[in-house]
């Protein structure tokens, strides 16, 4: 380096002329100094400054260490689980590496030790916009009001503080592309009001004119138009949004307009919802055929022990089973599931093999197999054979049922409306490889491994039938017929979540080796 450094500038020392130059060009070189410290002084107090904002913000929040102890550990739980203090974390995370990366090799190498050591994975952009997503979601699904979400409380519980300008900015666009106009428009409003120099005013403003158009406030779609482009006359894009706006208000005149207004929903969207909020579901003691439903104590395979069995519906049969497996069952299968989940992917039938991650299905998965070296799984599947009746291991060399597949949603987690059978009746070359031999999937056994403080009910929309989830409980219907036809009115879904966590152990138990042991008589009779 030395060397380099005497070979470059080696004319410099062989002419005072040079070295007065240099004497000269000090006073530019100093100037240059004190600029730099300036800068770097202002962007240190920038990190400080956000550093603040972030201590002052997260003084509610359990801190990272005090999660790490047992003891602590449920407040973490709680505290994640309300979805505005989520939608808090994933965003000071975004801030916090943008801050961090300006720190340069040292942020490299955290980053590394949080990924290697701690098996962190830091969010992106994308967690935030699908976390934003998620709440809109949340928002249309429960009726939450706009003014309260704003405020961080749903349904009464209150998050750690309110919700920046960015991200009622970000809830006002995406419920823009959500088809939530009348929502957008509330959202955009309080963005602008809340004037925190995190994003362009001018360009939510121009959002907020987009929204007003939709539900038909021409004239103060204009107004607030004019209004941008009063605060940035140069904004080419505003002046001529503005002219097109104009021309339109000129043409529709005093249309009324339609403040609460959104694109239409499917008819068995708004089912869907309406059931995971409550409403429209079937009396709990009567089904569709009149017929009264009961609670018994159900005999299992094992001599003298009995389950307590809820009955939900008649044709086809759906139970909810109460205290299958113990506090200590249900949270050994959360430890066990924990390292490996990963983001759950949709098997989807019209392209038979394929499987796509997608918004139907937000939640992580992992899967637990019988002959896994923890001896609760495997008691756990003898459970669900001693319940049901049904075989759950190896019959003649093939797997009777599937593995464990443990689900935990996250923000505003859901399963669409799905039916957990394989397209295709009896045609097995119709179903994919996997399950061929073994036959479709006869019926669903799943434990709910907790309590959910609110939303995440399981649904059958066609059935107007609803189950909460019920901690150490576990729901169980067919999925086939008795005439071996499968039964598309087992269509259900997982609700969003709206407050708390949600884990669901599933149980797939297949055609193959029942033969001898599905009923054909009814349970009840
Ligand atoms: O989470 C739920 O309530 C339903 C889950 C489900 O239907 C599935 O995993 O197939
Ligand atoms: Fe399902």
């Amino acid at each position: 380096m030395l060397l380099q450094w005497e070979l470059v500038n080696s004319e410099v020392f062989s002419s005072s002329a040079n070295i007065e130059m240099l004497v000269a060009a000090q006073d530019l070189m100093m100037l240059e100094m004190e600029t730099y410290v300036r800068r770097e002084e202002s962007r240190l107090a920038a990190i400080k400054r956000s550093l603040e904002r972030i201590r002052n913000e997260t003084h509610l929040a359990p801190s990272s260490s005090s999660s790490l102890s047992a003891s602590r550990h449920f407040s973490t739980a709680s505290y994640v689980g309300h979805p505005v203090n989520a939608l808090h974390i994933i965003s000071r995370w975004g801030d916090v590496q943008e801050q961090a990366s300006m720190g340069g090799d040292l942020w490299t190498v955290t980053r590394r030790e949080l990924h290697t050591d701690l098996s962190v994975t830091l969010p992106d952009s994308r967690d935030f916009f699908g976390s934003i997503e998620a709440l809109v979601r949340l928002q249309e699904t429960y009726q939450l009001p706009t003014s309260e979400l704003a405020n961080g409380v749903v349904h009464g519980d209150s998050a750690d503080h309110p919700m920046s300008g960015f991200e009622m900015y970000a809830m006002g666009k995406a419920s823009l592309r959500a088809g939530s106009f009348g929502q957008a428009v509330q959202w955009l409003d309080l963005a602008i009001a809340a004037k925190d120099g995190s994003f362009s005013p001018e360009d939510a403003m121009a959002d907020l004119a987009d929204a007003y158009q939709l539900i038909a406030d021409y004239s103060t779609a204009v107004n607030v138009l004019q209004l941008a482009h009063e605060n940035a006359p140069g904004n080419e894009a505003i002046a001529s949004k503005l002219e097109d706006f104009r021309r339109i208000n000129n043409t529709m005149g005093s249309t009324k307009a339609k403040t609460a207004w959104r694109r239409p929903k499917l008819k068995s969207t708004k089912a869907y919802e309406a059931l995971c909020r409550g409403e429209q579901l079937k009396l709990p003691d009567v089904d569709s055929e009149q017929q009264a439903l009961k609670c018994r104590y159900k005999p299992g395979i094992l001599p003298f022990v009995r389950y307590k069995e809820e009955m939900l519906n008649r044709k086809p049969h759906i139970v909810l089973f109460h205290d299958v497996m113990s506090d200590a069952e249900a949270k050994t299968m959360k430890m066990e599931a924990m390292h490996k989940l990963e983001r759950a992917h949709v098997a989807d039938n019209e392209n038979k093999h394929g499987h796509s991650a997608s918004a139907k299905r937000i939640s992580q998965v992992s899967w637990l197999w019988d002959d896994h070296a923890n001896k609760t799984i495997h008691q756990l599947s003898r459970r669900v054979a001693d319940i049901t009746g049904l075989q759950t291991g190896v019959v003649s060399g093939l797997h009777s049922a599937e593995p464990f597949q443990i689900l935990n949603y996250g923000i505003g987690g859901q399963y669409e409306p799905h039916v957990d059978y394989f397209a295709g009746n009896h045609s097995h070359s119709s179903l994919p490889e996997h399950v061929r031999a073994s036959g479709n999937r006869l019926a669903t056994f799943m434990f709910y491994l907790n309590d959910v403080h609110a939303g995440g009910a399981t649904v059958f929309p066609k059935l107007k039938v609803g189950i909460p989830p019920t901690k150490n409980g576990a729901a169980f219907w067919y999925n086939i017929g008795l005439n071996g036809d499968v039964d598309p009115l087992t269509e259900h879904a997982g609700c969003p979540v709206l407050l708390g966590q949600k884990w669901v152990a599933n149980k797939w138990i297949h055609e193959h080796g029942q033969d001898q042991y599905r009923t054909c008589r009814a349970p009840y009779s």
